[in-house]
């Protein structure tokens, strides 16, 4: 059977403008697993109130850190696949979750090369029912309804993997090699809370407390919060971090309800008031720099921490198209050539 591989990240509005911008929110945010309410009441909440007003502040962001190729997030993505696909003999698409990428497209072109069964790669470290999750079942439903005589493998997650905690231990290493840091923030994307206890196949396990991402259990598997913590553990250890130097924080809150805690904005805020003069920011759960880690971490990030005493602040950027990024991809989808995963 030929293969192919079929990378696929988030996604971004085809521009800065407002009306794409819409567009792509309305996608984005209109995902069952993402809001994950009644349809009629996110119809509702997205369509009736969050449609009207969020487009137009999220465009204000993007237009900050909105290069002349386009969006960040989906250059260096494509940049990705390109050094990816020049290293391997078989076919490599790049697909997006939201926006004009579509995965449906990505299958197209890897369709048109003959191929007959891909390894489906989302672009994300974590398990989340409104990254991964959404990725994986997004494609599944794409290939039952449009390419169904082609089999489709999916690439686990790999938060613990000792190849991306090498690369990003490396990358982290060479960056503070000029910045005398106080302290370093392990920044992750943030999700509800609800989400966690939706994603915990004992319905026992999680109860987002001191021990439960540390007591062993299968839960683990689909806990984002657990997989965020095994990321910070791995790189801690690899680069022999001190206890009492970094912590953790969940970024990008949207709505109301509860969502993963400490929050980085007050964190930032706090680690200033509380005499943090030197401040480094690693965000591990997006393997590309995007409009959450340019933007919300790297420009307002440094605002707030300045604003409340700090002095000195650098952001780590993302795994982006590293040398030694793209090598371990290459590792790992020729691992899949020789014996392909069966979930
Ligand atoms: C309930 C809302 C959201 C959840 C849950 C969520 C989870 C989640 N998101 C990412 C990765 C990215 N998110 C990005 C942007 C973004 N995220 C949300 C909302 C939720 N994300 C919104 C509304 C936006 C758009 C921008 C904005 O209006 O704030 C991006 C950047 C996209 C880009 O174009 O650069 C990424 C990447 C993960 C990994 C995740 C769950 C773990
Ligand atoms: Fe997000
Ligand atoms: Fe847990």
């Amino acid at each position: 059977m030929k293969k192919g591989i079929l990378l696929v990240n988030l996604g971004s509005p085809d521009s800065t403008k407002v009306k794409d911008v819409r567009k792509y929110l309305d996608e984005f945010l209109m995902d069952k697993r993402v809001i994950d309410i009644p349809r009629w009441k996110r119809v509702l909440l997205i369509k009736g109130i969050i449609l009207n007003t969020r487009p137009k502040k999220s465009a204000k962001a993007y237009k900050k850190i909105w290069w002349k190729e386009g969006s960040p997030l989906v250059v260096i993505s494509q940049r990705f696949t390109k050094k990816v696909a020049d290293k391997l003999d078989i076919p490599v698409a790049l697909g997006m979750r939201y926006g004009s990428m579509s995965i449906k497209k990505g299958i197209e072109e890897l369709e048109k090369k003959g191929v007959e069964e891909i390894l489906l790669v989302p672009l994300y470290p974590h398990y989340a029912m409104s990254s991964f999750e959404t990725v994986v079942e997004k494609a599944k439903e794409v290939n039952r309804k449009y390419f169904p005589t082609i089999k489709m493998d999916v690439m686990p997650v790999f938060y613990n993997k000792p190849e991306y905690i090498q690369v990003m231990s490396k990358v982290i290493k060479q960056h503070l090699d000029n910045f005398t840091y106080d302290h370093i923030l392990f920044s992750y994307h943030g999700i509800p809370e609800r989400h966690i206890y939706k994603s915990d196949p004992t319905n026992s396990h999680c109860k987002i407390d001191g021990s439960c991402c540390e007591n062993h259990s299968r839960a683990h598997r689909t806990c984002y919060r657990h997989q965020c913590f095994e990321t910070t553990k791995g790189i801690v250890k690899a680069l022999q971090l001190k206890e009492g130097t970094y912590s953790n924080s969940f970024q990008s809150r949207l709505l109301k309800d509860p969502w993963l805690k400490p929050y980085t904005d007050f964190e930032l805020e706090r680690f200033g008031k509380e005499g943090v003069k030197n401040l480094a920011v690693v965000t591990p759960a997006f393997v590309s720099d995007c409009l959450e880690t340019l933007e919300e971490i790297a420009i307002e990030g440094e605002i707030q921490f300045k604003n409340a005493g700090g002095e000195n602040y650098k952001h780590i950027p993302c795994l982006n198209d590293n040398d030694n990024w793209v090598d371990v991809m290459v590792k790992w989808i020729n691992e899949w050539i020789g014996e392909p995963i069966t979930l």
